[in-house]
């Protein structure tokens, strides 16, 4: 089951969320931290990284920009080395990780940092399942059976998986979550995987479940986007701004009422 009261938890605690973040999306990604009662931080700095995870209660890597400097690769290990001293859960956003240039990274970073959760669009996570699947640039392009690819993701690296597209699949390969909420503007809005990758974060409360606060982030950013999208029709523009003051205007009771998921193979 989920439980929305990790809403009001959420605004009671404040979590300090610490994102590498990539230069394109930054803005939006604190704020959707946020507005959804969290306090954002980034940073490019690795003789801060260990003061910094000290006080945070989870760590969003996003390497959308990041691959290939080395000094980014000082800076992910610095962050993903305080994360594992201080046992704070470490978030993956593998963007574009099928450009063979950022396979080869990512491969590299994965036996040198410990991660957690991966989320990823389609494209991204079948490159975790071991399934050839095509991508063009930060976009999925191929129809895949999202459930069986975020499954298989999960049995291979031994990790949470959240796989986004027209529905949303959170799985650890036995447990899977099925979120149906969902907007094509959110897809539109550059971004939106960012803020969801940073957002679970804040979800992911010290003492609740894993799944369930990866899960429940998700549907959390679902329903906010249909709340906005509804305000806001043929306007991606305004969408963006409305979808921070719906994410601000939260509450368990709106998840409850407009909340549509399923649990799979529990
Ligand atoms: N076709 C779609 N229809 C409806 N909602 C979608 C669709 N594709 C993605 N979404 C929603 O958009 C949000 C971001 O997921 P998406 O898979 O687009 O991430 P992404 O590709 O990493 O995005 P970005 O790189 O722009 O941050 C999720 O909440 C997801 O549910
Ligand atoms: C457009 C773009 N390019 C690298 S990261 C990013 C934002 C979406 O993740
Ligand atoms: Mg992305």
């Amino acid at each position: 089951m989920l439980d929305f009261t990790i809403l009001n938890d959420i605004r009671q605690q404040n979590p300090v969320v610490v994102t590498f973040a990539n230069f394109v999306t930054p803005q939006i990604v604190a704020n959707a931290i946020n507005v959804i009662g969290g306090s954002p931080i980034m940073t490019l700095e690795p003789a801060e990284a260990d003061d910094l995870i000290s006080l945070a209660t989870a760590l969003t890597l996003n390497l959308g920009t990041s691959q290939g400097a080395e000094s980014d690769f000082i800076e992910l290990k610095a962050l993903g080395t305080a994360a594992h001293k201080y046992k704070i859960p470490v978030i993956l956003d593998p963007v574009a990780v099928n450009v063979p240039f950022r396979s080869q990274y990512v491969k590299k970073l994965l036996t040198n940092i410990e991660i957690d959760i991966i989320r990823g669009n389609a494209s991204e996570i079948a490159f975790f399942a071991e399934i050839n699947a095509k991508s063009r640039g930060i976009d999925a392009v191929e129809e895949l059976d999202s459930v069986s690819v975020a499954i298989q993701a999960a049995k291979k690296t031994g990790k949470i998986i959240a796989l986004t597209g027209r529905i949303d699949v959170i799985t650890d390969g036995r447990t899977t979550y099925v979120i149906h909420n969902n907007t094509q503007l959110l897809a539109t809005n550059v971004g939106s995987g960012d803020m969801l990758s940073s957002l679970i974060g804040t979800f992911l409360l010290p003492g609740v479940p894993r799944l369930q606060a990866v899960a429940t982030a998700v549907l959390a950013m679902g329903v906010a986007g249909e709340l906005a999208a509804q305000k806001t029709p043929n306007q991606p523009g305004s969408f963006s701004n409305v979808l921070l003051d719906e994410l601000y205007q939260l509450t368990p009771t709106k998840l409850t009422e407009y909340g549509k998921w399923d649990l799979v193979n529990a």
